[in-house]
């Protein structure tokens, strides 16, 4: 019998974790999507060639999501949120940005993220085997950090006051090829803010569409683009680990949610590799892993509508 791709192996362990939610994406289930105006102050010129950097503005759609698989997961219940923005290049192509409030991800590699699912599935099933996952925890050290983070973290107060990274590094190639190693980190113009676990406690299922709604009909939500650059000792190979705070930080651009909601644009996939000339995927292999689970996820859900 033929193997099944590892992406095929990690979308049918998801679903064996989290069920199968016919129509909605394999992760990052419930969200809201609205069009958005990004405008490049020209500073990323100097770093790369990618269109939408070089000054002025594009157009562009930002989904916000809570990061469950699960959609009838209360809002709190996933404190991590994502972010996905897809700029509409003027030659109408379009390249991505997909980002989370935490700067580090579970696992290093595609085999060390599908084998930790194998080991939740049978906690699911009511078997918890806690000496297996405390043998994983050995066997993939480098899970603790992004437990421990996922543990502590604080879902923030809005959508709108959520940090959210890129998680893997990219690399920018300018005018004369040179390549620079960089991250991406999407700053709320209105601060972050998060809240204490007693408030997100209260909140009713689906505050966060509704809070997003209501604060874009009152005042502008935006976010700031800022580029981290990578010294020469950062990982761009490793998205379990982060780089030092004290990187330097450029901002490229603001991104202005429009009061549009677009859900017509919602089935959208964004796939994370798909840059734009002047943007190099890094070597990390989860980044490259997901590009097969994303179009998994989006041919399981568009089969079934
Ligand atoms: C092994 C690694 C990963 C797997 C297998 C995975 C899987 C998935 C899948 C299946 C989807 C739904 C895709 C669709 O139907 O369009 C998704 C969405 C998403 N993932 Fe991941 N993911 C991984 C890592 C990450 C990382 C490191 C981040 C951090 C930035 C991330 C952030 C997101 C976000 C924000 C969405 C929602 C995108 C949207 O709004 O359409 N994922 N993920």
């Amino acid at each position: 019998m033929e193997k099944k791709p590892l992406a095929e192996t990690a979308i049918d362990r998801m679903e064996k974790v989290f069920g199968e939610h016919r129509e909605y994406r394999r992760a990052h289930a419930r969200g809201v999507i609205y069009e958005a105006v990004f405008s490049a102050n020209g500073l990323g010129t100097m770093y790369t060639t990618a269109p939408h950097l070089q000054g002025g503005e594009v157009k562009a759609l930002a989904r916000f999501s809570h990061s469950s698989p699960d959609p009838t997961w209360t809002d709190v219940m996933s404190p991590v949120k994502g972010l996905a923005v897809q700029f509409l290049l003027p030659d109408g192509g379009i390249t991505n940005i997909v980002g989370v409030n935490s700067p580090i991800f579970l696992a290093k590699t595609p085999e060390a993220f599908t084998k930790i699912l194998g080991v939740v599935t049978s906690f699911k099933k009511g078997k918890p085997r806690l000496r297996e996952l405390a043998k994983l925890l050995i066997k993939y050290p480098e899970s603790r950090a992004a437990i421990k983070i996922v543990q502590k973290m604080h879902a923030p107060a809005s959508f709108a006051t959520g940090r959210y990274h890129s998680i893997h590094a990219f690399y920018f190639i300018d005018k004369d090829g040179n390549r620079l190693p960089i991250k991406y980190e999407w700053e709320p113009d209105a601060g972050v803010e998060t809240l204490t676990p007693k408030d997100a406690g209260s909140l009713p299922f689906g505050y966060y569409e509704w809070e997003i709604e209501d604060r874009l009909q009152k005042e502008p939500v935006s976010f700031r683009l800022n580029i981290v650059i990578g010294g020469e000792e950062d990982p761009t190979d490793d998205p379990t680990v982060a780089w030092p705070e004290e990187r330097h930080k450029l901002t490229v651009g603001t991104l202005k949610i429009l009061p549009k909601p677009a859900p017509e644009a919602d089935e959208r996939k964004f796939d994370p590799t798909v840059v734009t000339e002047g943007i190099e995927c890094s070597e990390d292999q989860i980044l490259h892993f997901r590009k097969a689970a994303y179009s998994i996820s989006e041919e399981r859900r568009n089969s079934e509508k």
